[in-house]
């Protein structure tokens, strides 16, 4: 009977053989159940290249998806039979203690050189001096021929950066620092010339039988020069197999004798997918002989491979960095993209800058002074020499003053939110495939990230209201332009927050910011600006102490106003209910609330994965 791998079976084998035997996996549709792998048996040996082949819907994908564990059984997936490593079942999270899984979509950090990415893969994974990492880092490099490359930008949609096919070998080598005990590739030589698709192969196959790992991959159209290097094959036809052992002659000589020979001259693997496609009548008259042959002549061999595969215990490569080296690298890396993303940082200081002044001057001097003179009077308040006095209000200084106060509570909160809602799940994808590949925990991540973000939109509230408080001619008390200060710094930190828990909820960044528009929006109204929060229907009234904009706009009101003689004072016809200490302290709850439901999603988006 099959045994679930249990941490206790440290000391053991790092040669991994992975089996499977009578898979069966199916979809359910509308249309009714498709069945895509049709129990089929199978054995992926330690120290050695495995390939899969087959026409596009062969089922290629779907195999390795299943040996990785990205798919699993759920209502609409039906997956049976047993996938073990060394005889054992494993879950998706076992499979990353000891094996990689790399993509076809190449996930990578656009912001970082190729250089950047393999050190941060080394920094959390190779443990030793400095000197080893580097030399990890340089062996990769050398091995996968990215010296040209290795200070060029990865690049995306913002940057231009380094080619297909070397985005390609930094996504494997990304992999190959990490060191693993097997790695899976879906088609890792789509998009590569044929010299490149020739090192890539020939580099996994190095690795395979120099480290004795187990490289298990898909490819669609291998040249005869890679051909040659694939040590197992296995042939899919529609969710079946119709060859799977050794390569080169024994694959040969099993067609020759079924009556399919290769003509010569000819790439063995052209022919071998030239009569395995289905579009083909011939193929598909010649279908149930494949299959036939494959059951009375391969399968008995495959089932004593699988019976006398490796039955050694697996050992864990897990091997986590310390919880602070894994906070410093993300925090390095984040700042590192902040400085370099053309749209975060540039975009937000010229934002800040532009909007401050544009803001004073729609609202300037709200009742006053010159702004020249006032700055001078802030001088000598902020050197005790003169008291500040309320300047006298009238009934429209109050209503323009109010105006601005809200804006400044729903525009901060929302200006810190969006570029958080879109980032978060821009950035998921690294994330899922760092944490994947146990490069590090969420907790270390997820703070590490929110620290840097923190930090860096700590400045703009302070730049933003030492413009605009004292061109729009607030209460002029130091103390009074600090709290406002807090305040908006609160807001914006409850925005960064909200932003959080929108791209942690959502996969796709257009789907976040318009559900962060669509869910903000509607607290805008009890905010108490458009309408008095005294006057709210009782069945709805609670809304308003769900909206940060609430709470920033009563501390705004009642820190401008609480000094004033001015009848009615606003603290009293708005209904500012709070005190101003109040409206911080819940301002801090909400931020906590916003949090922890960001890295709750965030826990959740791992099984995303699948
Ligand atoms: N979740 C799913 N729902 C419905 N059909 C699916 C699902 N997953 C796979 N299929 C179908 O199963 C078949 C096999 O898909 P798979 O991606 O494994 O093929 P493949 O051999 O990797 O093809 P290609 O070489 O084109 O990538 C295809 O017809 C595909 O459309």
């Amino acid at each position: 009977m099959s045994k679930v791998i249990s941490q206790e079976s440290i000391n053991s084998s790092s040669l991994l053989d992975f089996t499977f035997s009578n898979l069966k996996y199916s979809v359910k549709s509308s249309k009714g159940v498709k069945e895509i792998i049709k129990g089929v048996d199978g054995i992926c040996p330690n120290s050695q290249i495995t390939a899969i082949l087959g026409s596009s819907g062969a089922g290629k994908t779907s195999l390795l998806n299943i040996l990785t564990k990205r798919i699993q059984n759920t209502s609409k997936q039906i997956l049976e039979g047993k996938v073990q490593v060394n005889g054992n079942e494993y879950t998706a999270d076992q499979f990353s203690n000891f094996a990689n899984y790399v993509m076809q979509n190449d996930i990578l950090m656009e912001t970082m050189t190729v250089r950047e990415c393999l050190e941060f893969a080394a920094c959390l994974k190779v443990k030793g001096p400095q000197q080893k990492r580097d030399e990890v880092v340089n062996e990769v490099i050398k091995l996968l021929m990215l010296e040209k490359c290795q200070n060029t930008l990865i690049g995306g949609h913002f940057v231009k950066g380094i080619s297909g096919g070397e985005r390609k070998r930094t996504s494997i080598g990304y992999e190959l620092v990490c060191d693993p005990q097997a790695i899976f590739l879906d088609e890792p030589t789509s998009g590569l010339d044929s010299f490149t698709a020739y090192i890539v192969i020939n580099r996994l196959r190095k690795f395979a039988h120099d480290k004795n790992r187990t490289v298990v991959l898909t490819i669609h159209q291998p040249s005869s020069d890679i051909w040659q290097m694939l040590d197992r094959i296995m042939l899919m036809v529609n969710g079946r197999f119709i060859y799977q052992g050794p390569g080169n002659s024994e694959i040969s000589n099993y067609f020759n004798n079924l009556g399919f020979i290769c003509p010569h001259l000819c790439n063995p693997a052209d022919y071998y997918m030239s009569i395995m496609h289905q579009e083909n009548e011939q193929n598909v008259r010649n279908a149930p002989i494949y299959f036939q042959n494959y059951d009375s002549l391969v399968l008995k061999r495959v089932e004593d491979e699988i019976e006398n595969s490796n039955k050694l215990p697996v050992r864990f490569n897990v091997s986590y960095s310390s919880i602070f080296l894994q906070f410093y690298y993300i925090v390095k890396r984040t700042v590192q993209i902040q400085l370099r993303s053309p749209i975060l940082f540039k975009a937000k200081l010229a934002q800040v800058l532009s909007l401050s002044v544009f803001l004073g001057l729609i609202y300037l001097q709200l009742p006053g002074k010159k702004y020249f003179f006032k700055i001078i009077y802030f001088n000598l308040l902020i050197l005790n020499q003169i008291d500040g006095k309320n300047d006298p209000y009238n009934i429209n200084d109050v209503r323009n003053k109010n105006g601005f106060l809200f804006f400044l509570a729903s525009g901060a909160f929302m200006e810190a939110m969006n570029p958080c809602a879109l980032t978060i799940p821009l950035e998921r994808q690294v994330f899922l495939r760092e944490e994947n590949s146990k490069l590090y925990k969420i907790i270390p991540y997820f703070f590490g990230k929110l620290f840097v973000d923190l930090v860096s939109d700590f400045i703009i509230p302070i730049i933003f209201s030492s413009i605009v408080y004292w061109m729009v001619g607030l209460r002029e008390s130091f103390e009074a332009f600090l709290f406002f200060t807090l305040v908006l710094i609160m807001l914006q930190f409850n925005g960064i927050a909200a932003g959080y828990f929108e791209g942690c909820l959502f996969k796709d960044p257009d789907t976040a910011f318009a559900v962060a528009q669509l869910v903000t929006v509607p607290f805008l109204p009890f905010s108490g600006y458009y309408k008095n929060s005294a006057d709210l229907a009782s069945w709805i009234s609670w809304f308003q102490y769900l909206s940060p904009y609430t709470y920033a706009y009563q501390a705004f009101v009642r820190n401008e106003y609480e000094q004033t003689h001015f009848i009615p004072n606003p603290i009293d016809s708005e209904n500012i209910e709070f005190h101003k200490w109040e409206a911080v302290g819940y301002l801090a709850l909400m931020f906590l609330g916003f949090i922890t439901l960001a890295l709750f999603f965030l826990y959740r988006s791992k099984k995303t994965l699948q």
